[in-house]
């Protein structure tokens, strides 16, 4: 007995050893009688185990992606060659790390900075190529059609979400972002009742409280002065994160803020674990940076579980967004449906984590382009007192009336694109035009290049001209800030209220501009490794008051 478990760890010939010092029986064991006595791991088995082994991980990280990569060569799609295990990771990190070593001359040529991977390769290997990001294939296209087949998922419910990275999964893949069939159509259908238009346009007084906070520290940094300084960007954060707070939570904002407090902590080591290739099994060791995770992550999901048991007494009436979550609708077959507790939880964190940075990233790029393009700056605001009048308090209905200010906020999306990256990926072979595209494989939809593209917009594609939103639009999928299909943006809110709300509410009222001479590099923020337009400033976060 004590010889079978003994074997069952280790190898032959250290049985055999272990024998012979302990009972002088070396001889007397066969490797016939090993296998009787331990039938379930002899030499044989764990040999053979080990040859299984060698020969999956040769199949998965050789044989596979040398198929496929002649598969799509045979098509007419080429593009850097694979590397196993890595693939072409190491390539595309050092092509961000060159480009975010140089500074940069500020203008609207963005894309280099933002996709220097696909500037590069799209230039050796055209448009539509392939890369691999550790061994998963990923067929980068910018061809309008395309991008439309794979958002609006024509090819019968085959173009999913991209499975998040495990390890950033615990921040942000357990809500609407991260979910694919039956269940994310579900949270879809109760999400899209809690953000209806009506429902939405309540929250303009909130909204426009926290810009008139916001606007009154201002001037008390400004203290009368003609110039200050501030972070603009982060001071946006604030705001966005004071919005989502008070609406998602009410009168428990200040809660609401300190997980949000926490969600900001979590995500910096979500960002991490993007950047790199994941290691199957990795977030389940205890190292240092995984407990903490998983800290954030506890505390984060204990602090919105009392949020919603005392919401649950003062729900009558309640008009905030974890009410409505809360609450149970009826579907088209008149069944009632409604959330689980974990799953409200889920879909908290994702709202504050969707709509913070990128609400703050879109506003932020407004005010700048504002302030360097003064003519569209007047306009905005006669437009802004045109309709409002100078001193009457903004008037939901109203917004929608705002034509030059939501033009000037579709070039600025355009031009910076707050979300960068809209990860998908095949789950069955499926034909995307007239490719055939294998299961498993990844998409990268050059939004940035779309937007940026000389084709699609003329010669001045770089330059800031609010007026081509006076045009209807060609095509569907050259302009798509917010995403197509089904899994567009959630929120109307940023589409059409929100951002106006915000802008006429207070910013277009002042007059700014940057200090002349600043530098400003749009970049990705590859540090960690998130997939938005980002602003380093210089000596850009200086704002001149003009004096009203
Ligand atoms: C300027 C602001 C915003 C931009 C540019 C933006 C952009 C986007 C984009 C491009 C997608 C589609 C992603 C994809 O197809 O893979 C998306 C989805 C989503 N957004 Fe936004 N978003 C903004 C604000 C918000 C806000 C304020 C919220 C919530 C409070 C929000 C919640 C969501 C959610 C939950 C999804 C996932 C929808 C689904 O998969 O069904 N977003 N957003």
């Amino acid at each position: 007995m004590r010889h079978a478990i003994i074997e069952m760890y280790m190898g032959d010939s250290t049985i055999r050893h272990l024998c012979t010092k302990r009972c002088g029986t070396a001889t007397a064991i066969s490797p016939e009688n090993w296998c009787i006595r331990s039938p379930f791991l002899g030499g044989d088995r764990s040999m053979i185990i080990s040859v299984v082994c060698i020969f999956k991980f040769i199949h998965s990280v050789i044989w596979v992606p040398w198929k496929t990569q002649v598969y799509f060569r045979k098509q007419g799609i080429s593009g850097p060659n694979y590397r196993p295990i890595f693939g072409n990771t190491p390539e595309y990190r050092r092509l961000f790390s060159e480009v975010r070593s140089k500074p940069m001359p500020f203008n609207h040529d963005i894309v280099h900075r933002v996709a220097p991977f696909y500037c590069e390769w799209s230039r050796k290997y055209g448009k539509t190529f392939l890369y691999w990001f550790g061994t998963k294939p990923t067929l980068a296209i910018s061809d309008p059609d395309m991008i439309k087949e794979v958002l609006m998922n024509t090819g019968d419910g085959s173009f999913q979400k991209a499975r998040n990275n495990p390890l950033a999964k615990l921040l942000f893949g357990q809500g609407l972002n991260g979910l694919d069939g039956e269940e994310w159509a579900l949270h879809r259908r109760i999400a899209n009742q809690a953000f209806m238009i009506e429902r939405v346009k309540c929250w303009v007084p909130e909204i426009v409280e926290s810009i008139t906070k916001m606007l009154i520290k201002w001037e008390e940094i400004r203290g009368g002065g003609d110039e200050f300084e501030i972070d603009v960007h982060g001071e946006l954060q604030n705001f966005t994160s004071d919005v989502i707070a008070k609406t998602a939570f009410g009168s428990n904002y200040e809660e609401g803020k300190r997980i949000f407090l926490l969600q900001d902590q979590h995500k910096y080591l979500a960002y991490q674990a993007l950047g790199n290739v994941y290691i199957p099994g990795f977030r389940f060791l205890p190292t240092k940076k995984n407990r903490e995770r998983w800290r954030f992550d506890r505390e984060t999901r204990e602090a919105i579980r009392n949020l919603i048991k005392n919401n649950n007494s003062e729900r009558e009436n309640s008009r905030n967004l974890l009410s409505l979550l809360m609450s149970s609708y009826k579907n088209q077959e008149g069944e009632e449906e409604k959330l689980g507790i974990e799953e409200i939880i889920n879909e908290c964190k994702t709202f504050y984590f969707s709509g913070k940075e990128s609400t703050a990233d879109l506003l932020t790029w407004a005010l700048l382009l504002l302030a360097l393009h003064q003519e569209w700056q007047n306009k905005a605001r006669e437009e802004v007192f045109s309709i409002f009048g100078e001193n009457e308090s903004i008037a939901a209905e109203k917004l929608n009336d705002l034509k030059i200010v939501n033009s000037i906020l579709c070039e600025t999306q355009r031009l910076y694109p707050p979300v960068v990256m809209l990860p998908r990926q095949t789950s069955k072979n499926v034909k995307l035009g007239a490719l055939d595209v294998p299961a498993g494989t990844h998409f990268y939809l050059a939004l940035p290049s779309v937007h940026h593209d000389p084709d699609i917009w003329g010669k001045d594609a770089n330059e800031f001209n609010p007026l081509r939103f006076n045009e209807p639009r060609n095509h569907l999928a050259s302009f798509f800030p917010f995403g197509i299909g089904p899994r567009m943006c959630v929120d109307p809110l940023s589409k059409d209220f929100k951002l106006k709300g915000a802008l006429c509410g207070g910013f277009v009222f002042k007059a700014m501009e940057f200090l002349s001479g600043c530098t400003v590099n749009p970049t990705l923020n590859c540090r960690r490794f998130i997939s938005r337009v980002y602003a380093y400033y210089d000596v850009s976060n200086m704002i001149h008051t003009l004096g009203e």
